[in-house]
């Protein structure tokens, strides 16, 4: 069966949120020193690459990432094509979103260089957030580093989309993922506490 991998590549100098923890990845131990085998050590922020947001990034009484399902990370999605957009709203949404969709992926385009973190990205509309709950959504996936503008301080779709239940992943790749119906598989680490988590996102056709 045919895996996708949805995810960003992680390497010295990847971008991050600016003025986050860099994300670096070396040898600890070499074969040399040891005699045996070579040990990496990585130091990186939990929003690296493509990653998971608990609630507890935005609020402090806010779920852990420990508290959270795995099943809401893996499981059947949709992949909607919203690469026109300039925002998510709520009836871009009621048009194409079939009800029953548990997990859906927005294709947006907008970060199209990934070697430098994006300036503007298309954010979702505090609406929209009230009908992707009142058609089942429990997951929202974006291939852009928010689901707010980047300069937010209110992050409202962060906190209009917790209020209806639905959680976030960000920065996946979507490139050369057409739309329809997958399975996603995008399993947090085990982080007791975390605010977030990477991942290793993939889709398989169903
Ligand atoms: N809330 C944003 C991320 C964010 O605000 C952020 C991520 C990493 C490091 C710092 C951040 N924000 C403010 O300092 C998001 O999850 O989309």
């Amino acid at each position: 069966m045919k895996i996708y991998d949805i995810s960003m590549p992680l390497y010295n100098g990847v971008p991050g949120w600016p003025g986050d923890t860099p994300y670096t990845f070396g040898l600890a131990w070499t074969k040399e020193e040891t005699g045996s085998v070579n040990v990496g050590k990585l130091s990186l922020s939990t929003h690296t690459g493509t990653h998971v947001d608990a609630p507890f990034h935005f609020r402090d009484e806010g779920k852990k990432l420990n508290d959270l399902p795995l099943e809401l990370y893996a499981g059947k999605c949709q992949v909607m094509d919203v690469s026109h957009m300039t925002s998510i709203t709520a009836n871009s949404i009621k048009e194409k979103v079939p009800k029953g969709t548990k997990r859906l992926l927005l294709k947006t385009m907008a970060w199209r260089d990934r070697s430098v973190f994006p300036e503007t990205i298309p954010h979702i509309e505090r609406e929209a957030a009230t009908v992707l709950a009142s058609l089942g959504v429990e997951l929202i996936g974006v291939d852009v580093p928010s689901v707010d503008p980047l300069d937010s301080k209110d992050l409202l779709a962060h906190h209009s989309l917790l209020a209806h239940n639905i959680h976030i992943l960000e920065g996946l790749v979507l490139d050369s993922i057409e739309e329809g119906n997958y399975e996603l598989i995008a399993l947090p680490l085990a982080l007791q506490g975390s605010d977030a988590s990477p991942v290793r996102a993939v889709l398989r056709t169903l």
